[in-house]
C-alpha cells in the first residue's frame, strides 16, 4: 500500500487527479516532501504513476523490458497505434536507424544543417526591412525553424521548405501529445471513435502524410545507398518492401519521427534564448569567444568537429535541460509482473513506475546552490573549474556533456531505452543557438517579463507560448 499525493478520499482523488491537468510539478515536489522520498502514487489524468525517489533510478536504467517495459507504456502513454496506425509492431524507424545510422551519419549532416539555419533563420524572424528587430512569440517561431532544419536533415530541401507541408506538421506534432493524453481517457474500444472524430474537427495526420509522400517517393527513386543525404535515406535500408513500393507508409514513418523530434529540440531551444536573453553580458561574451575560437580551430569551418568544441554552449544546453525539464514525471515504464522493491514495497502487474527529475536536478549534494541557474555549471565541472575550453579534447570529460546520460541527470531519460535521438538533438540546436548568436543580440520586450511562467498540461511542460523575445541584428 503506496501513500497517495493529494487530498484524501474519493472527493479528494478527483480534485488531485483535476490539479494534476495544470500543476503535477507541484504535486510531484509535495508528495516528495510529505513522504520524504519514499515512492508514492500520483494520481493522474491517464491514471495512477507511482513515482520512485533516486534509489531507484537503476531499476528503470537496468531493465531489459522483460518485467520493466519501455516500448509498451509508449504504446499506452503516446497511443501511436491510434494514431498512426500499425508502426508499432515494425518500430524500424526508431530503432538501430537512429540508434547507430544516424549518429553516424551526423558529421555529413552539419553542413545541410548549417545551411538551412542560415537561410530560415531570417526567414521565421522575418525583420521588416526599415526596422533592425522584433519581438516574436518565441515557443512558436522556435517550433517553425526546428520543423525546417530538422526537416532539411529528414527529407532534404526542398521539401523543408514547403509551408504547407510545415504547417501541417507543426500542427500534428503539436496535437499528438496532448491528444494522446486525451485518448487515455476512454476505453480501449473507443479511442479509434474518438480519434476520427478529432481528427474531422482538427485535421489528422493524413493531409501532412499526403503532402510529405512526393517527398518520400522522390527519395526512394533518387537516395544514394552508398552516400545518404537525409535521414530518409537512412529509413530505406531499413524499410520492408511494402513500404518501399508504397511511399506512403514511409511518409508516415517520417511524420512520427518529426513529431518525436520538433517539439523536444523547440522546447530546449526556446528555454535557452530565454536564459541566453537573461545573462550578464560578460557571460554572453564567453560563449560568443567560445564558439568563434572552436570555429577558428577547424580553419574557419564550422563542422561537426567544432560544434563538438562549443563547450559552454553546450554547458548552458545541460543546465537547460537540469533547471527546466520537460516533464514533472517520466521515463515511465510499466510493470509486466508482480514486483518486489529492494524496501520491500511491492509493485503490483500493470502499475507505472516513474521517476521525477525535479529530486534528482535539485539535489544540492550533486549539484550544489541548485536553484540558481549557473550557465556554466557543467562546463567547470568538465574543465576542473577553468572556462578556456577551447584548449581541450572535445572527448574530455563526457560525463558532463549535454548528452551524457547519469542517475542525477534523467532528461533524456535512463538505460536501453534513453533518447537515441538526443545527438542530433543537440547538433542542430547547437548550430541554431550558435547561429542566433552570432547574427542576433536577444532581449525581452519593455515591461514583459524576462521570468515568463512555464505552461504544463497533464505531466509535460514546456515555455510559455505567449512569451516573447526581441532579435535585434548585431553590428559586427
Ligand atoms: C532535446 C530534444 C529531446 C529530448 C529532451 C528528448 C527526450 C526523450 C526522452 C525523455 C525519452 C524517453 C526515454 C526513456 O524512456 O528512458 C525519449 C525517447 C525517444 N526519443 Fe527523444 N528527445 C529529444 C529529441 C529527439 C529526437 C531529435 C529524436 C529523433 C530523431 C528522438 C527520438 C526518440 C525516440 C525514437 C525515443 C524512444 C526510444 C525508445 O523507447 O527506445 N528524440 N526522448
Amino acid at each position: 500500500k503506496l501513500p497517495r499525493v493529494g487530498r484524501a478520499g474519493p472527493i479528494g482523488y478527483v480534485w488531485t487527479v483535476l490539479r494534476s491537468v495544470l500543476d503535477s510539478d507541484g504535486l510531484v515536489t509535495e508528495g516528495w516532501e510529505r513522504f520524504d522520498g519514499k515512492p508514492f502514487i500520483l494520481p493522474s489524468m491517464t491514471g495512477e504513476w507511482i513515482v520512485l525517489g533516486p534509489e531507484f533510478v537503476d531499476l528503470l536504467r537496468k531493465s531489459d523490458d522483460s518485467v520493466i517495459n519501455a516500448p509498451k507504456r509508449n504504446v499506452e502513454l503516446f497511443q501511436p497505434a491510434i494514431m498512426f496506425g500499425d508502426i508499432v509492431s515494425n518500430p524500424y524507424h526508431v530503432g538501430a536507424l537512429i540508434r547507430s545510422d544516424l549518429t553516424k551519419s551526423l558529421r555529413s549532416l552539419v553542413p545541410e544543417i548549417l545551411e538551412e539555419a542560415q537561410l530560415a533563420i531570417p526567414d521565421v524572424l522575418n525583420i521588416p526591412g526599415t526596422e533592425e528587430s522584433i519581438a516574436v512569440p518565441l515557443f512558436d517561431t522556435m517550433v517553425r525553424l526546428l520543423a525546417r532544419v530538422s526537416n532539411r536533415a529528414m527529407i532534404g530541401a526542398p521539401g523543408c521548405r514547403d509551408e504547407q507541408f510545415l504547417q501541417r506538421q507543426v500542427s500534428v506534432a503539436a496535437q499528438a501529445i496532448p491528444m494522446a493524453q486525451v485518448l487515455n481517457w476512454f476505453p480501449q474500444f473507443s479511442k479509434r471513435a474518438v480519434w476520427k472524430l478529432f481528427s474531422v474537427l482538427a485535421g489528422s495526420k493524413d493531409e501532412c502524410v499526403r503532402l510529405l509522400t512526393p517527398y518520400v517517393q522522390s527519395r526512394i527513386d533518387y537516395a544514394q545507398q552508398d552516400n545518404p543525404s537525409t535521414i530518409t535515406d537512412l529509413l530505406l535500408r531499413y524499410a520492408p518492401e511494402e513500404d518501399l513500393t508504397d511511399a506512403r507508409r514511409l511518409a508516415i514513418r517520417v511524420v512520427h519521427l518529426n513529431m518525436a523530434s520538433i517539439h523536444t529540440s523547440s522546447i530546449f531551444t526556446s528555454h535557452a534564448l530565454f536564459e541566453l536573453a537573461r545573462l550578464p553580458p560578460a557571460q554572453l561574451a564567453l560563449i560568443r569567444a567560445d564558439i568563434e575560437q572552436a570555429i577558428d580551430s577547424e580553419g574557419g569551418v564550422c563542422n561537426k568537429v567544432a560544434v563538438g568544441k562549443f563547450f559552454l554552449l553546450d554547458s548552458l544546453l545541460k543546465e537547460v535541460g537540469r533547471y527546466h525539464s520537460l516533464f514533472a514525471v517520466g521515463p515511465s515504464r510499466v510493470v509486466l509482473h508482480e514486483t518486489i522493491l529492494a524496501n520491500g514495497t511491492i509493485i503490483p502487474r500493470g502499475s507505472v513506475v516513474s521517476l521525477a527529475p525535479k529530486p534528482l536536478h535539485f539535489n544540492p549534494k550533486v549539484y550544489p546552490d541548485p536553484m540558481t541557474f549557473d550557465p556554466f555549471r557543467f562546463a567547470k565541472l568538465r574543465h576542473e573549474g577553468k572556462l578556456d575550453g577551447a584548449k581541450l579534447d572535445p572527448a574530455s570529460d563526457v560525463r558532463n556533456a549535454f548528452t551524457s546520460l547519469s542517475n542525477d541527470y534523467i532528461v533524456f531519460g535512463v538505460g536501453m531505452h534513453a533518447c537515441p535521438g538526443r545527438f542530433f538533438a543537440a547538433l542542430k540546436i547547437k548550430i541554431i543557438l550558435a547561429e542566433i548568436l552570432m547574427n542576433y543580440d536577444l532581449s525581452f520586450p519593455a515591461g514583459e517579463s524576462n521570468t515568463p511562467k512555464p505552461f504544463a498540461f497533464n505531466v509535460f511542460t514546456m515555455p510559455n507560448p505567449s512569451a516573447r523575445l526581441v532579435f535585434r541584428k548585431r553590428k559586427v
